[in-house]
Parts: structure tokens; C-alpha cells; sequence
């Protein structure tokens, strides 16, 4: 495999008596693609969030290019090149397109606004921006309110914060949730589009996306690893047909 950015060790998670992640080994090269798969309640957002450190595992350690961020906060997980999108958005939705966009351009740039640099005035900013926006097909609705966008724009627009943050790492937790099957192509579109710079993983249930996407798949179930592999590894794997893709195929 490619050099690992970002890898979990025998990750594991208990709320109370109930063990939700538990000996997870996984790695994310440069480049990789990788999706994450699995039943309601397997602990896939679990893992994301002990990746991102949201929370701290109860068992097992996180290393981002090689140090040990176990310990390490979020913010600091975000400065070192992690970033992630939310299964449901966090956006400013009385705020335009651009300016959510902006923020975190403007943070990344040593441009955040103060008293005597207000928001939404440095050119260099807003071209990042605006370059951003295009490259996710935006760009004609930068002036826009988000609460004003169909919800697939919207989900593209916490994308772009996401990449405003200039990641190394990318970790996009439900995409195309709550996106209308008829606005779910734009998603796929954009995911498909993403700088192959970045390594990018996935949890999503649309199949369709993940088997497009992914050259590699992890089964989560009951907080383990229950299969990793290609996407016809996975496909042909007739013990995840069984508790998975069986089920998600119907539902
Ligand atoms: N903060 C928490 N406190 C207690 N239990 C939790 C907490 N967060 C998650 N859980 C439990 O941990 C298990 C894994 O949940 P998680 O949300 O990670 O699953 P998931 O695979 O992301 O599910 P989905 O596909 O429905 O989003 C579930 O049983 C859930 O109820």
C-alpha cells in the first residue's frame, strides 16, 4: 500500500455496557478511496468520530501521517490536515454560498476577518473560494442563501467547507443522505471530481456511490471488521451479501 496518512490500531469505543467500535485496524493511503459500509448501528459514524476526535477510543490508538493523535483535539486534527463532512449539515443557512465557503478559506489562508478586516473583502480569498465552488459545480449559485438551494447543493456546499480546509485526509459521513434520488447524481458527480491528492473515505448506503467510488471497502458490523476488500471482493463475498448488501439492496 502507499504511505498511510491516516491509521486506527485496535480502536476501540464502550458507552457504558455497550462496546460500539471494538479492535479496529485500518489504514487510508495517499489517494486511497475507500468506502465504509455496514447495517444501521454497526459504528460507522462511531469510527469517524474516533478518528476525528470527537471522541477519545477506550481502547486502541489514531496516528495521522505517522504521530499519535490519540490524545490530540479536534481543531488540532483539522490544522494537521483531517477533515470531515457531518451526516447532517452544519451550514449558516442564512448565509450565501460563498460566505460559508469563505470561513474556512479565510482560516486557512492566516485571512480570518477581525475588527479592522471584516469578513468577505480579501480577493485572494474569495478567488480560493470561488475556485472551490466551481470545481463543485457551484459557482453560478455562490450569491445564493443555502436556505434558498436544493438540499443536494447544500450537501455539495459542506464539501467545499470541508476542502477549504485544504485536507490531506478527507472523511465524508453520508453524502447523499436525505438527497432525492433525482439530485443524487450531482453527489456522485463531485465525489467522483475530488482531488486525487486527497485520500478520501466514505460512509454511505447508496450503493450505487460506494461501488462506484471505493477501490476499496470496509464491513462494519457490531462495531468490527467484518470484511475488507476490493469492491468485487466485496461484491462476491457472499457472507456480506448475507448481512448486508442482501438487506441494503431492499431497503
Ligand atoms: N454517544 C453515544 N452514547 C451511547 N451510545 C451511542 C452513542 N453514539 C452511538 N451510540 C451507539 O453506538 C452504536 C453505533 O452507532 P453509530 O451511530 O456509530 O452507528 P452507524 O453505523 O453510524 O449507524 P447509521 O448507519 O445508522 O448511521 C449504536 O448502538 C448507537 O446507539
Amino acid at each position: 500500500m502507499s504511505e498511510t496518512l491516516l491509521e486506527a490500531r485496535g480502536v476501540g469505543k464502550r458507552f457504558g455496557a455497550l462496546v460500539a467500535a471494538s479492535d479496529i485496524n485500518f489504514r487510508l493511503g495517499i489517494g486511497a478511496r475507500h468506502a465504509l459500509i455496514g447495517p444501521n448501528g454497526a459504528g460507522k459514524t462511531t469510527f469517524i468520530n474516533l478518528l476525528t476526535g470527537v471522541l477519545t477510543p477506550t481502547q486502541g490508538q489514531v496516528f495521522l501521517n505517522g504521530d499519535d493523535v490519540t490524545a490530540v483535539a479536534q481543531a488540532e486534527r483539522v490544522k494537521r490536515g483531517l477533515a470531515r463532512t457531518f451526516q447532517i449539515n452544519r451550514l449558516f443557512r442564512g448565509l450565501s454560498v460563498l460566505e460559508n465557503v469563505y470561513i474556512p478559506v479565510s482560516e486557512q489562508l492566516g485571512a480570518a476577518p477581525t475588527m479592522f478586516k471584516p469578513a468577505g473583502r480579501r480577493k485572494d480569498v474569495i478567488d480560493a473560494s470561488m475556485n472551490l465552488l466551481e470545481m463543485l459545480h457551484l459557482q453560478d449559485v455562490a450569491a445564493r442563501k443555502i436556505s434558498e438551494l436544493p438540499y443536494g447543493r447544500q450537501r455539495l456546499v459542506e464539501i467545499a467547507i470541508a476542502l477549504g480546509l485544504a485536507p490531506k485526509v478527507l472523511l465524508l459521513d453520508e453524502p447523499a443522505a436525505g438527497v432525492p434520488s433525482s439530485e443524487s447524481h450531482i453527489i456522485l458527480d463531485a465525489v467522483a471530481r475530488l482531488p486525487k491528492e486527497i485520500a478520501v473515505l466514505i460512509i454511505e448506503h447508496d450503493m450505487d456511490l460506494v461501488f462506484r467510488f471505493a477501490d476499496r471497502i470496509t464491513v462494519l458490523v457490531g462495531g468490527k471488521i467484518f470484511a475488507e476488500g476490493t469492491p468485487k471482493e466485496i461484491a462476491g463475498n457472499p457472507d456480506v451479501r448475507a448481512v448486508y448488501l442482501g438487506q441494503a439492496a431492499h431497503g
